[in-house]
């Protein structure tokens, strides 16, 4: 299907940008595997060895992962509390998804304690870090090339404003098909939230299980990792509709970037922080512990209520708890808040993110980069992701956007960003 209209400009530095990412991201993922469990731990050090192809390779850790992503399916084919309308598409049609991410977590919960509980070896897991992250890459690749051949037959109407440039590479990486799906089952929306934020948690309590089995109890640190994660996970889980109006779903195709982003890597270098603990262990006080909680509890309060703040007013500003904001009107009809949250910066979801962040490393100690890799990763990705934003809604608002600019200056950090 050729693309229509004028094509959108290249992002990601463009096909050679493209096909640059779909070596280094998997590359950058096993190095941390390989780096975290060796002794110096050195982020920017050479690997200890190169693993060879048996490291790699074990159709146990494929079947597993399948298994993995067969359950997470059925989980989300099961009956939903609520069934949510998407954004309009070009065709104005809206689609529907089922919200029952939380569900999906409390039943797996429910399975995984069930299986330990008959001998289920959760602690192996840390053991297969690297062939399942092998068995997930390859996953992502294939599955990214069926999506990209899946969108050769799809209607115009169905395709993403990126990711049909007609380069090949650029559109594999991108994803053509804004929405596919099979039935009922909306491939972006399942992989965003389920398979890789579940399996994420899961990797976290494995590791835990595993510091208990060698050292007799988990330690504080791995407590506070593993909490200050589940949280975030479950919070994204319980307010799995905000997704729906992210630019992942209403913008981006689904290609291999965040297939390999959702599938591989969020589960298996988002856990860096566990398996960091389980192999360097580091006793923390709780006077330092304290101070980590409360930085984790002040990143929470701003990141979740500014979401919150952002998602009631988008359902309905005159809602009590959002109609005395001060807004901007846009020619589109939307409004745009410029005071609360959202007149401290642009960005201040983004803020309560980072410092989130911080406080999941913090445990790790200081003594290692390695441990920090989430933080500078996840700052690189947000400086550019608010970039992309910015340039949608400039496109979307116009002069509104120019003036909520100028009456808001700071993008993520007030005063400095
Ligand atoms: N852990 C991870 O790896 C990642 C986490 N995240 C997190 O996910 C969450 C969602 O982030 P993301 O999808 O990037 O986008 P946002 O939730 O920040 O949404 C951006 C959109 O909000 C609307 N908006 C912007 N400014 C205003 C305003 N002043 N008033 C009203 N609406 C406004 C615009 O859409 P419109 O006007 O059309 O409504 C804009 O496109 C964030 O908390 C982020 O930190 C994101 C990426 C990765
Ligand atoms: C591998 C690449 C460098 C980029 C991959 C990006 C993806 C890992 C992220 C793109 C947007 C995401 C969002 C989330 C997880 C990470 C990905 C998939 C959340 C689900 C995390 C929890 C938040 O509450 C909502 C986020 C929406 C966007």
């Amino acid at each position: 299907m050729a693309p229509q209209g004028s094509p959108a400009p290249l992002e990601f530095g463009g096909p050679l940008g493209a096909a640059a990412l779909m070596l280094l991201l998997p590359a950058t993922m096993f190095h941390l595997l390989l780096v975290v469990r060796s002794g110096p731990a050195r982020l920017l050090g050479p690997p200890p060895h190169l693993p060879g192809l048996d490291a790699l390779w074990s159709p146990r850790a494929l079947l597993l992962w399948l298994a993995w992503l067969g359950l997470q399916a059925a989980l989300y084919l099961l009956p939903a509390r609520k069934v949510a309308e998407g954004q309009e598409l070009k065709d104005k049609s809206r689609l529907q998804y089922p919200i029952n991410g939380f569900q999906a977590l409390v039943l797996t919960a429910v399975l995984v304690g069930l299986g330990v509980s008959v001998g289920l070896p959760l602690g192996a897991l840390p053991d297969m870090l690297l062939p399942l992250a092998f068995a997930a890459t390859l996953i992502a690749f294939i599955f990214s090339l069926l999506l990209y051949l899946k969108a050769q037959v799809a209607p115009a109407s169905a395709l993403a404003p990126g990711g049909n440039s007609g380069n090949p590479v650029y559109d594999f990486f991108l994803g053509r098909e804004l929405n596919p799906r099979v039935s009922f089952l909306d491939f972006k929306y399942f992989c965003e939230l389920r398979p890789g934020l579940i399996g994420w948690v899961l990797i976290n309590l494995a590791l835990l299980t595993q510091e208990a089995k060698l050292r007799g109890s988990p330690s504080l640190a791995m407590w506070l990792v593993n909490g200050f994660q589940l949280l975030y996970v479950g919070d994204a889980l319980w307010y799995e509709e905000a997704v729906l109006t992210t630019m992942d779903i209403t913008h981006d195709g689904f290609g291999f970037m965040l297939v390999f982003g959702d599938l591989a890597w969020v589960p298996f270098t988002y856990s860096l922080q566990a398996q960091f603990l389980l192999h360097h262990p580091q006793v923390l006080g709780l006077p330092m512990a304290s101070t980590i909680c409360l930085i984790n509890a002040i990143g929470y309060y701003i990141f979740r209520g500014a979401n919150s703040q952002k998602n009631t007013f988008r359902k309905n500003p005159s809602d009590p708890r959002v109609a005395d904001l001060e807004t901007i009107s846009t020619a589109t009809g939307r409004k745009l808040l410029v005071s609360g949250w959202w007149g401290m910066v642009r960005h201040p979801n983004y803020l309560g993110d980072l410092i989130m962040a911080l406080a999941w490393s913090l445990p790790c100690g200081v003594s290692h980069l390695l441990p920090y890799f989430y933080l500078l990763y996840f700052t690189a990705l947000l400086v550019h992701r608010e970039a992309r934003d910015e340039r949608q809604c400039l496109q979307k608002y116009g002069l509104a956007w120019q003036e909520y600019c100028r009456r808001v200056p700071y993008r993520i950090l007030p005063y400095v960003y």
